[in-house]
């Protein structure tokens, strides 16, 4: 099978790669989820004219010239309006928050007001006719689209969908993806290692991926290297309800590489398996039913770069998220040498020089070494057959923090 572009890889991933379906969830549940549907205001906000200020209200012609003698008719407290009418020459005490009395028009602030006892009070500099007052709607009115479809639930969006009444929200479902690790010489950390035996790291990254993109991970655990032992995962993550399936290992060409003919078997369609990329050729992508199924290539590195590239962009897609990798223009901080077919993904520490980005890459990339991944902020992307670039050319650099 020739080596697919990263380009057209991406493309067929994400084709018909849509929001799931929506889903209620308690408002208070319902922290950077995205709403499925706009969110409409279901009453007016405020519901009435309302005082801003702790103070008087007036009748803005009985203190426009000052100073001016009222008489306290009552009291309105928030949650408490006053029932009567305010009249010439009278005034009602008012905190913020609380309705507009009747027949007032404007609040005087308790700093510009006087108490003469006797319930009597001075005010003592003019006021504005209509000033204090939170009218009616002045944050928004009844019907009005408050939050669009796709928008992140983030905290000034929570706070107005309770104020706009709404005690839950429709929001898309979070994509499950269920982690799958194949190979039999992986044990999980805390593990005693016998002499063939390598830690298995790859679940860990990539679940946190696929958790900063919104979604839910579920780690199956190891399987050995038998066709039975992943089957059976790859059975428990149908009936968990996975929406994607990761593999990781086994999609290379080797005798014990069986990811593919597991997943088959169970009724997977391929898609496409190895891309024109290093690291992350052996990368596989096909479909269950509705299960996406990506194997991810067993070294360390090859599964992240893979996830950055390819399994995030698809979580946030079918989380109703927008997803743009983060580009940048920067200079080689070292010369690099001529690239073969294979989409390079050189991982490099960039750094800014007067205001210019420089993006130096590691001597060596094997795609084992996650120490160096751990290191590198960005990977500098080599387009197929670029021809030896020298220090300081121009180069594109994908950022990773
Ligand atoms: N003859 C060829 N050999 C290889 C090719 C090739 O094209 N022809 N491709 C190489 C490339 S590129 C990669 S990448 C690897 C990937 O192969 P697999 O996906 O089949 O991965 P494995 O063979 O299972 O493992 C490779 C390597 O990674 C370690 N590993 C696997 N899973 C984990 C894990 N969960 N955590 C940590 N490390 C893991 C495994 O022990 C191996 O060392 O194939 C090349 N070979
Ligand atoms: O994906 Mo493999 O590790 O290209 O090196």
């Amino acid at each position: 099978m020739a080596l697919l572009p990263v380009a057209e890889a991406l493309e067929r991933l994400l084709e018909d790669a849509a929001p799931l379906h929506a889903e209620c969830v308690a408002l208070m549940d319902a922290a950077d989820r995205v709403l499925a549907e706009p969110l409409l205001a279901l009453h007016t906000q405020p519901p009435f004219n309302a005082s801003a200020m702790d103070g008087y209200a007036v009748r803005a012609e009985d203190v426009a010239s000052v100073p001016a003698r009222l008489s306290v008719i009552g009291m309105a407290p928030a949650g408490r309006g006053f029932a009567g009418t305010v009249g010439p020459a009278q005034a009602v005490r008012i905190f913020t928050g609380a309705p507009l009395p009747a027949g007032a028009d404007t609040i005087v602030i308790q700093e510009n007001v006087r108490d003469r006892g006797g319930g009597s009070v001075e005010v003592t500099a003019s006021t504005v006719e209509g000033r204090n007052i939170r009218r009616l709607g002045l944050d928004f009115s009844k019907g009005d689209v408050l939050l669009e479809k796709g928008r992140p639930l983030d905290p000034a969006a929570l706070s107005l969908a309770a104020s706009a009444n709404h005690p839950q929200v429709s929001v898309v479902k979070r994509p499950l993806v269920a982690i799958i690790a194949t190979g039999d010489e992986l044990l999980p950390p805390g593990s005693d290692l016998g002499p063939d035996q390598i830690i298995s790291s790859n679940a860990y990254g990539v679940a946190a991926a696929a958790r900063s993109v919104g979604a839910s991970a579920l780690d199956l655990g190891i399987a050995p290297d038998r066709k039975e032992a992943i089957a059976t995962l790859v059975k428990q993550a149908v009936d968990a309800g996975a929406d994607v399936i990761v593999t990781l290992g086994g999609a290379s060409v080797g005798d014990h590489d069986l990811v593919h003919d597991v997943l088959t078997g169970e009724g997977m369609t391929l898609d496409f398996w190895k891309i024109a990329m290093r690291p992350g050729k052996p990368l596989m992508f096909g479909r269950l039913g509705d299960i996406r199924c990506i194997g991810l290539p067993g070294n360390p590195v090859a599964s992240l770069v893979c996830t950055q590239l390819f399994l995030k962009p698809l979580l946030a897609r079918l989380g109703g998220r927008a997803f743009r990798q983060d580009m940048r223009q920067a200079r080689l901080g070292a010369a690099m040498p001529a690239n073969d077919l294979r989409q390079d993904y050189a991982r490099a520490v960039v750094s800014e020089e007067a205001g210019t980005l420089l993006a130096t890459p590691f001597g060596i990339q094997d795609s084992s070494m996650l120490k160096m991944l751990a290191d590198a902020n960005g990977l500098i992307v080599r387009e197929p057959f670029a021809p030896p670039a020298a220090t300081g050319a121009a180069c594109s650099v994908l950022m990773l923090r």
